[in-house]
């Protein structure tokens, strides 16, 4: 991260944390070509971090070895900034720093959530006083997961992912293996071996079914990356993908037995331990700010 130590006026240590969907079912296709799911948010205490520093003019600058690989114009937090400004009018600025910490394009959110977390943050550093429920319309625009990060809470999800409920699943501790494949989530939704059918079904009959994810059969066809990390890990501990993948998780009750399996994981495979949370240690955040 380029440093920015000096300047007092910076807001730090905003967390964009990761997300979990639990269970992943696609139970139709909208008119606009959008699948309808429902499905499961559960956030993990592994986050980026990002600082922020108003400024009076309205320029939006990012500093972040993202930049290497993301186009300025297509960073999530560079379009929800602009998204704010635009919605409230806005003539200041700001200049934000990005500590990207979790893998791109894992089904774990990162994106969403930074771009979430700018909302959050910008909203109270501008002063725009915007409540929560147009901050998630503002990021729905920008990512379908980008709402439930807005709320915070562990969420089941209906729609394109934007209708949300909370409930509180079991806080696991889980191993995350990040295989080594980038996985587009529009190539995924537009395979047409994808299955799309998926009966709805209550919540109440949902939580107590055992959990699936609905494109992991294709990802891990189309990725031996990640059907490895998954023959792997099953051994372990019951398993499955997060959204559209790669990347994996096993649950355990106990931390201790979540770190002796990471101990075992070959050298070919990445991963690491982290403990399902029911709110978003952003929310904490904006009641410290
Ligand atoms: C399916 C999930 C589950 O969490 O997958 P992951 O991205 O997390 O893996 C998400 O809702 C994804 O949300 P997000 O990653 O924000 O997707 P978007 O940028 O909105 O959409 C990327 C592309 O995927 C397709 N798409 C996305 C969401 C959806 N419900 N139906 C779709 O058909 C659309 O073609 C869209 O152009
Ligand atoms: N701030 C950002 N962080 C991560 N990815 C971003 C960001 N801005 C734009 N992107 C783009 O969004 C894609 C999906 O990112 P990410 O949210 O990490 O994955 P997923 O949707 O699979 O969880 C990335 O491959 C990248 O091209």
């Amino acid at each position: 991260m380029t440093t920015n130590s000096q300047n007092s006026a910076i807001s730090t240590h905003w967390p964009a944390p990761a997300k979990l969907n639990l269970f992943l079912h696609i139970t139709g296709q909208r008119a606009d070509g959008y699948h309808e799911l429902q499905t499961l948010f559960q956030f993990i205490d592994r986050c980026d971090y990002l600082d922020f520093l108003p400024t009076e003019n309205s320029s939006i600058k990012i500093h972040s070895e993202l930049s290497k690989v993301v186009a300025e114009k297509d960073n999530l937090i560079l379009k929800a900034a602009k998204s704010l400004q635009e919605y409230a009018n806005y003539d200041g600025g700001a200049e934000i720093w990005l500590q990207k910490n979790l893998p791109m394009g894992g089904g774990l959110g990162g994106g969403s959530s930074d771009a979430a977390t700018t909302l959050i943050a910008l909203n109270k550093l501008w002063k725009l006083d915007l409540p929560l429920e147009k901050l998630a319309e503002i990021g729905l625009k920008l990512g379908a997961d980008v709402p439930v990060f807005i709320n915070g809470f562990s969420a089941f999800a209906e729609g394109v992912g934007e209708q949300l409920l909370p409930v509180e699943p079991t806080e696991y501790y889980y191993l995350v293996i990040v295989p080594d494949v980038h996985v587009s989530t529009q190539a995924i939704f537009q395979n047409p071996h994808l299955p799309r059918n998926t009966p709805k079904l209550e919540l109440t009959t949902l939580m107590q079914k055992s959990w699936t994810n609905d494109c992991q059969k294709l990802v891990a066809e189309k990725h031996p990356q990640v059907a490895n990390a998954l023959s792997w890990l099953v051994e372990y501990a019951p398993s499955r993908m997060t959204g559209t993948g790669a990347c994996v998780f096993g649950e355990f009750k106990q931390q201790q037995t979540a770190l002796d399996a990471l101990a075992q994981l070959p050298d070919s495979m990445q991963g690491f331990v982290a403990k399902g949370l029911n709110q978003s240690p952003l929310v904490t955040r904006l009641s410290q700010s």
